[in-house]
């Protein structure tokens, strides 16, 4: 037997070596690409560079690239915003964001070099022109490539877009990119007037609309899981799959940003985007191949065959505090955050359950759920598995109850933390002398298997893939419009107070309503938690829930 190949160490200096490899290349080809042509600068603008996403993920992101050789070699990041500030200013807050070691300080003093901030309004032509004329300045090229990133609120995505593209396009042969940030409109109708307004400036070929699920190692992982693991593609059908659940939790609530969030809710915040993206690669038929147009045409139309929902298969809720938490975060609660209205009714806690209308998938339900304020931060996605027929163990002899002995199969990608996918199996008591089994799991558990290999983080994989022009982790118009197609009249049911509102202390396990109604769908939940204790926090506000559902 080949000893490298049953060594952990040896498997993790290969995987690292391979890692190694796969980067030398992709740094030759950004070099390839920032060299070649008569346009060989760069220059990525930063709209909002005051604001938090800029602060948190788009700064470090770019010093990452940069540090590791990513970037190309002429390059000038110019951030842009309202506010009065320095480009020390901006670094001074993203700093603690950005994890510079000790033996980094150099490097890190040449990426502040490239960087320069410049102050300007979002809908006067002068301060774009101004704007131009600097960055024409510091790339000393007409024609260098520009990228723009709005990092900004929607309510000005109309007036830069436009201003972009009449006042700061590249000269010849310089290309223009464009990076819109999610939310894409609030419903499909202005999801579609701002397409529409999108595709008067700039052509679909310019625009890449960020969704950071799409750039998550795991998210990436499922499509090579799918399509390439034979053991996997035979069974991924509704022959053998009972169930599947797309589970995102925070342990966080909106901690300040209720202003922003109140006017979309999870819905729109999490589940039309980052968990219906999931579902569409989960279940989208066999790609052509890898190139982006396929994957694209793939995910549409799975999209295409979800059914309207049914809202007695929307479950929502609503955080309140939790006045027996030390913590002083878990004591307010969604209402008493500043921004937030005193009598919102914006769900923090959403799950909806979907039927996709074909022949791989007919029957088999896609829960989704999302939730803010819970017990834990996690994202993960579980295929359940039919029963095994038969029941020739004694585990077994309950079949016809619904709460079957024998566990079943389950397949779990963990997007976050601790990356990982481990498939839950039954196996013989190890030791045991009879026939008794246990649940135990097949485990790929990344940070124990490839010790050492960095994942780089969703934004520096995305923004790298715009500088490369591949388009394959971004959304497409089309893809947006079925997802909204499909949310759409929950949101208006939702809006109506047509379904009933239910309070969930911050800190729950879940919301029990939710998983009564993934059980009836037939998902199977196996974990340990015992209900007892939470039911007295999801109807911590019981009598307030009626009040309001009588309404
Ligand atoms: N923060 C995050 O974790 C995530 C954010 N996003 C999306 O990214 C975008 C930016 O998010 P985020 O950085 O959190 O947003 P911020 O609220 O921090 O806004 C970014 C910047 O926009 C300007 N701004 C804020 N409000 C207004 C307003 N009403 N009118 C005009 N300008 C305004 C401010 O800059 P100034 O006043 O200096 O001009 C601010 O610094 C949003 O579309 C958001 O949905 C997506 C995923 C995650
Ligand atoms: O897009 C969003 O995502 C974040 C969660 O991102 P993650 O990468 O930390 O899982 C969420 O907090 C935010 O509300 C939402 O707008």
């Amino acid at each position: 037997m080949d000893k490298n190949k049953t060594n952990p160490q040896n498997l993790t200096t290969q995987v690292v070596q391979a890692a190694d490899c796969i980067f030398e290349r992709l740094r030759s080809e950004i070099s390839r690409i920032g060299s070649g042509g008569r346009s060989n600068s760069h220059i990525f603008f930063i709209f909002g560079a005051s604001g938090d996403l800029a602060k948190k993920k788009i700064y470090p992101a770019l010093w990452w690239l940069y540090r590791d050789g990513f970037l190309p070699e002429h390059i000038r990041i110019i951030g842009y915003a309202r506010s009065q500030l320095t480009i020390e200013k901006i670094f001074e807050n993203a700093k603690k964001f950005m994890k510079v070691q000790e033996d980094e300080h150099e490097i890190f003093e040449k990426f502040v070099s490239i960087n320069s901030y410049i102050n300007g309004s979002y809908d006067n032509k002068e301060d774009f022109e101004k704007l131009n004329n600097e960055a024409n300045k510091l790339s000393k090229q007409e024609s260098a490539h520009r990228l723009f990133y709005l990092a900004l609120p929607p309510s000005v995505y109309e007036s830069v877009t436009e201003l972009i593209s009449l006042h700061c396009r590249p000269k010849s042969p310089g290309w223009l990119r464009l990076i819109v940030e999610k939310p894409f409109g609030k419903d499909l109708e202005s999801s579609n007037k701002l397409s529409t307004h999108l595709s008067k400036f700039f052509t679909e070929e310019e625009i890449y609309r960020i969704d950071h699920y799409l750039g998550k190692e795991m998210v990436q992982n499922i499509i090579v899981l799918r399509f390439a693991n034979q053991i996997l593609s035979r069974v991924w059908n509704r022959d053998s799959i009972a169930a599947v659940i797309i589970i995102f939790k925070e342990d966080i609530g909106t901690q300040g940003r209720g202003g922003y969030f109140d006017e979309f809710g999870i819905i729109r915040d999490v589940i039309q985007n980052h968990l219906m993206q999931i579902l569409s690669i989960v279940a989208m038929e066999k790609p052509n191949s890898t190139k982006g147009e396929d994957i694209r045409d793939e995910k549409v139309k799975v999209l295409r065959s979800v059914l309207p929902i049914k809202p007695e298969d929307v479950v929502i809720g609503q955080y309140v505090g939790d006045k027996d938490s030390k913590d002083p975060e878990r004591q307010q609660g969604y209402l008493d955050d500043k921004g937030v209205p005193k009598d919102s009714t914006t769900p923090t806690y959403a799950q909806v359950i979907l039927s996709i209308n074909n022949e791989r998938w007919a029957g088999v339900p896609f829960i989704l759920r999302a939730g803010k304020a819970l017990n834990e931060k996690k994202a993960e996605i579980r295929i359940q598995f039919r029963d095994s027929p038969g029941g020739m163990f004694e585990e077994d002899a309950s079949q016809q109850d619904s709460n079957h002995k024998l566990a079943r199969d389950e397949l779990v990608i963990r997007v976050q933390p601790n990356e990982a996918i481990y498939l839950k199996v039954n196996t013989k008591r190890p030791g045991d002398m009879g026939f008794s089994i246990e649940e135990t799991e097949l485990d790929l558990t990344y940070g124990q298997r490839y010790e050492g290999v960095k994942l780089p983080d969703a934004y520096e994989r995305l923004i790298l893939d715009v500088f490369m022009g591949s388009k394959i982790n971004f959304v497409r118009s089309d893809e947006l419009q079925e997802a909204w197609r499909i949310v759409d009249p929950i949101l208006a049911e939702i809006e109506k107070k047509n379904i009933p509102m239910i309070r969930y202390k911050f800190g729950s396990f879940g919301i029990r309503e939710a998983f009564d109604a993934a059980a009836k769908h037939g998902y199977i939940f196996r974990g340990t938690y015992v209900w007892k204790n939470e039911r007295s926090a999801t109807i911590a506000n019981e009598e307030q829930t009626k009040a309001e559902n009588k309404k």
